[in-house]
């Protein structure tokens, strides 16, 4: 079985894949990407089984590229989810050099916004694609550079501590989902939410209409975001999300009438939430 995570080895990402390896118990072989959208095409391309992509965090909200890849590229399910709490540590080849430039992916440098204004304000910060190239990177550069990573891109690219748990909100979690082409019917734990994609019409009560098909249902949705649907300024697709303790024919009933009302939609599927920490 081969999983694919957004690489070098050392980022959230992996952290991540390493706790999902471990839950699923299997021999599974964890293979690095450069791009979120290189891992989720892996995937729909059949190169590996599995990958395991960042699909939100709490601080900072949606992880566009994965919503978007999902929604125009690929047809993909989802088969778990990890919530996984990240630690952002601020590391350095030297932590009595004043820093100048720091260095990271762009959304822990956003977990980080408040920290650094305060730290380091007048300090350079540029995004890499992801928090270990980050480390590495410094590892490469002269004095100076600091980079937000995990605590295990510090050991492997020989970066010391300066600070952490530097995030601006001591809870800081990503959900990560675990995508592949054909679920695996034997289920680790009871599925417990499902996502769906749509694109309605613009006319006016029509998104109004679709979520009454899930409230005069009871069944409970946790959470709507929109995307442009790529077709013209001012049209969005639909992300839903939903939580499916609700009798099995009531959920299929709701997600049926649901689909009447869409142009299309994507259903990827039930899914168990499980969670992890690296500390
Ligand atoms: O750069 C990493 O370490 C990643 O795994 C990517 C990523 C992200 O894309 O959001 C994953 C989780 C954290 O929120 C920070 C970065």
């Amino acid at each position: 079985m081969k999983l694919a995570f957004l690489g070098p080895r050392g980022t959230n990402s992996e952290e991540a894949a390493i706790c999902m390896k471990n839950i699923y118990k299997t021999d599974m072989e964890l293979i690095a990407y450069n791009t979120i959208y290189d891992a989720i095409w892996a995937v729909a391309k059949g190169n590996v089984d599995y990958c395991l992509v960042p699909v939100e965090n709490s601080i900072e909200g949606s992880i566009r590229i994965t919503l978007d890849t999902l929604a125009h590229d690929v047809d993909l399910k989802i088969e778990a989810e990890l919530v996984w709490s990240v630690h952002n540590q601020l590391l350095a080849k030297d932590t009595d050099v004043p820093i100048h430039t720091i260095i990271s992916h762009a959304q822990p440098l956003a977990q980080c916004r408040e920290y650094l204004k305060t730290h380091y304000p007048n300090a350079k910060t540029e995004a890499v694609a992801s928090t270990a190239r980050a480390a590495e990177k410094v590892s490469q550069l002269g004095d100076g550079y600091a980079a937000i990573a995990t605590k295990s891109a510090g050991t492997l690219y020989n970066l010391k501590l300066v600070d952490s748990d530097i995030q601006d909100v001591e809870d800081n979690f990503t959900r990560f989902i675990l995508l592949t082409k054909k679920v695996n019917e034997k289920r680790l734990s009871t599925p417990q939410n499902i996502m769906l994609i749509c694109q309605i019409d613009g006319r006016a009560g029509s998104l109004y209409e679709l979520l009454g098909d899930f409230a005069k249902r009871k069944v409970n949705m946790t959470r709507i975001e929109s995307r442009p649907a790529r077709t013209g300024l001012g049209e969005y697709i639909f992300f839903i999300e939903i939580d499916i303790d609700v009798e099995a024919q009531i959920l299929e009933e709701a997600i049926s009438s649901a689909t009447k009302k869409c142009f299309w939609l994507k259903n990827l599927g039930a899914f168990p939430v499980f969670r992890g920490n690296a500390n």
